[in-house]
């Protein structure tokens, strides 16, 4: 697993205003933001994918270069994945993207659990390519797990990259245990999940926050 705010970097003063509830009023700060840890956290995997050496032809002569191997689909659960599926079409500028409508609804019979209600997918075909799982909250790690299975249907990528800006520990073993296969990325990892498996301290409600209560 990889953890954007395990050294010190501008990705910790990009966090502290998401958390901070004065700031989050700001609904444009907010999902610009979000873009912004997706920026860094693209950069991060990108360091980590294949490339095949190119030559460039500039004005002076011919340059030696690199160029991505597998294709990049960038998948996005709505609705508060948006902003930072923007953060990482901003690095992978000429990626495939796939769309997943789900949200957490309730069970029936108790208001303490929830299921992960899954509307609407489209994805182009994954097989052999470089997919990356964007949701900027890992909380139960439900929707992400369910996401990643259901756009299985769609091929079977290479490799698999998942990208949070906020997770707990509970989500990440979640994950770890249920598609070990899957490669996790964070901006930060908090305490618990709480009650109403929200994650505490987190920031609250990404998806509200980023386009209004639903
Ligand atoms: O790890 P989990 O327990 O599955 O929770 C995380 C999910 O909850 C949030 O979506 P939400 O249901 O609030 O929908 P929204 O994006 O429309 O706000 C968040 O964006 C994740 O998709
Ligand atoms: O803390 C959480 C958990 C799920 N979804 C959010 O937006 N925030
Ligand atoms: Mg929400």
């Amino acid at each position: 697993m990889f953890l954007l705010s395990q050294k010190p970097s501008i990705a910790d003063h990009y966090l502290a205003e998401l958390r901070d509830v004065d700031i989050q009023k700001d609904r444009m700060k907010f999902r610009r933001n979000i873009e912004r840890v997706g920026e860094l956290l693209a950069y991060e995997i990108s360091k980590t994918l294949t490339y095949r050496t190119v030559s460039v032809k500039t004005p002076l002569g011919d340059a030696p270069s690199r160029s991505l191997l597998q294709p990049v689909v960038l998948a996005t659960i709505l609705r508060a994945g948006l902003p930072l599926h923007q953060g990482f079409l901003n690095v992978f500028d000429q990626a495939d993207n796939a769309f997943i409508g789900a949200y957490r609804g309730h069970n029936i019979g108790s208001d303490e659990e929830f299921q992960v209600e899954m509307d609407y997918i489209t994805s182009p075909d994954l097989t052999g390519k470089t997919l990356i799982l964007i949701d900027p909250m890992l909380a139960t790690g439900s929707s992400l797990e369910k996401t990643y299975h259901a756009l299985l249907r769609f091929g079977i990528p290479a490799q698999t990259h998942i990208a949070a800006v906020i997770g707990c520990p509970e989500g990440v073993n979640y994950l770890q245990k249920r598609i070990p296969q899957c490669r996790l990325w964070l901006g930060a990892i908090d305490q618990k999940l709480n009650e109403q498996f929200y994650i505490v301290p987190g920031l609250g409600d990404a998806g509200d926050l980023s386009y209004g209560p639903k």
